[in-house]
This record gives C-alpha cells, structure tokens and sequence, in this order.
C-alpha cells in the first residue's frame, strides 16, 4: 500500500485552496497508510516566504528563539524558526545552500528532509490527516503541493522514513511500491560521493534523480534512467521548482489516477481521492502507463 496525492494548480485563483484540497485528498488515502505521512507545498507565504529559502528538520532538539538567534548570528542575516512538530522549519534570505551548510553546522544530529526556495516539506508519525491539521496544511496556498500516507515496506515506522524524500533544491519525490535492487543501486550511489539519511529504498530512488538533475539531465529522462536502472514496484510523483511528474514500473501494480483540467492536473494513488475536486465530472480521467513518463510543466 501507501497512499499519494498531489496537485499541480494551473488556475491561480485556486492558489488560496491548495491545502483545502489536498487535504481533502490526502483524508482519502488515510487507510493505505495510517501510522506516518508527509507532504510538500509550493509557493505558501508563510512555509516559503518570498526572497527567502528555507530548510525543513527532523530532530532539531533545540528551542526556536534559541535556534534562530544562533542561527542569526552565524549567518549575519535574520533567521526564522517555525515549529511544526516534530518538524522544524527554517527561513532566511540567504541562498539556499549557505542556509543548509548554516544549519548543517548548527544541528550536526538533525535530518534535513527538504530544502529550496518555493518547497516547504513537513514529515511526522502518526494519523495522516491528524498531522496534517496539526500541521496546518488545511489552511495553506500555494501552486502546487504532494502528500504521501506510508506503509512502509523497507525501512522503520519513523518521521524521517516518511515520504516526501527531498533531497534536491525545490525537489520532492514520494513511492507506493518497494525497488529490489535498492542496496546495490545505493553501493553504486555511495561510491560516487552520495551520502544517505535512512535506510529506506525510496530515498534511494529520490537520489539518483536528484544526482541526475544536478548533472544537467532534465526530469524525464531522469525518470526513464531510474527505470532502466531500478527494478521493482514503483508509481511515483516527483515535484521540482517547475514540474510536476509520475511514472509508473513495466508491470505497474500499483495504482494511480490522473485527472486533468484546464485549471489543474491531479494526481492520486485511488478515484476517491480525486472525487472531490472542482470541476472532476469535466476532467479528462486517465490511469498513467506502464513505463511512460508524464511530466507537466508550470
Ligand atoms: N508501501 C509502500 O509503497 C512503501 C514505500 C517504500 N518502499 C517505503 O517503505 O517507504
């Protein structure tokens, strides 16, 4: 199982019902995975400020007011701490990477689990949708945003085993499946300088197509890579600053449902996730195929 959904907003006065609607969506996958979540927003004010990057933690261990100012201090700029528990986020306009190496440097024992200049990534354990209200996520805007309810297969029931993995600027990827040869394509990924959070298949996957992109190799063929070198079980959505992609395995047992709009493309592992959407009775309504990549593009 695990449960995705995501939602790529073409109609901006939609914007303002980003988090109502995924939200909405997200309650509909609480089955497929009921004991942890996560999920990515584009573009909210307050998660991602304008002119600003921002940082997402797991087990950051120190109080805000105290992390922002230590945080001010080393960076000479000022620093913003919202806590979303057990995920910290950190805002400040900075480039994204002196950010990260800021906080790198200033919580060694944290896990980063997502960074860039429009994403805004939140992880924890628990009810899916009960972490999604405590995180505020109903009353979030933005252009784009994908959740994940996970039943984990490969690694421990943790917050940072969660999906999103989103180990690109701006980037996000979430997995319903498992990938077998994970360990060997990890060795590989090792021994050319990737460093691992987790011992989880998927973030495995996440950083081929991270290390892909950052190679200058644009998202599908990144994704066409991954399946020629992946084997396993996957339907999985990837987000970056622009695009919006999902690509399913040869056999592709796992579901998925694409519902496009003029106003917007949705994206969900069951219908019923998407039944609720505006205007889903004039959507065009398609199941992805196997091994066909399908990227939208802001
Ligand atoms: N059930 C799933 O799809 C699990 C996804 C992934 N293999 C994980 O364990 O996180």
């Amino acid at each position: 199982m695990c449960g995705i959904v995501g939602l790529h907003l073409r109609e901006p006065s939609l914007y303002p019902r980003l988090g109502e609607l995924l939200t909405g969506m997200l309650g509909e996958m609480v089955d497929r995975g009921p004991d942890s979540a996560g999920m990515a927003i584009y573009g909210d004010p307050t998660w991602s400020p304008a002119g600003h990057s921002s940082v997402s933690v797991l087990g950051a261990g120190s109080d805000a007011v105290f992390l922002a100012d230590s945080l001010t201090e080393s960076l000479g700029a000022a620093v913003t701490v919202l806590e979303a528990d057990p995920t910290t986020v950190i805002h400040a306009a900075v480039p994204t990477d002196v950010l990260l190496a800021a906080v790198r440097e200033t919580l060694p024992a944290a896990v980063i689990i997502g960074f860039g200049e429009d994403v805004t990534v939140l992880k924890g354990m628990g009810n899916p949708l009960e972490l999604a209200r405590g995180f505020g996520l109903p009353s979030a805007s933005g252009w784009q945003g994908v959740a994940h309810t996970r039943m984990a297969t490969e690694s421990a029931v943790t917050a940072a085993g969660s999906h999103p993995f989103a180990v690109g600027p701006d980037q996000c990827l979430v997995h319903n499946g498992s990938f077998s040869n994970h360990l060997t394509m990890k060795r590989e990924l090792e021994s050319e300088g990737v460093v691992f959070d987790s011992e989880n298949d998927t973030e495995v996957g996440a950083r081929f197509v991270a290390k892909q992109l950052s190679e200058g190799v644009d998202l599908e063929k990144a994704l066409r890579l991954l399946g020629e070198r992946f084997d396993g079980f996957y339907t999985l959505l990837v987000s970056t600053s622009d695009s919006f992609a999902v690509v399913r395995d040869p056999i592709a047992c796992k579901p998925a449902i694409v519902a496009e709009t003029d106003q917007y493309v949705a994206m969900a592992s069951e219908y019923r996730a998407l039944a609720g959407l505006p205007g889903i009775d004039q959507a065009h309504i398609f199941e992805p195929e196997p091994e066909e990549v399908y990227v939208w593009h802001r």
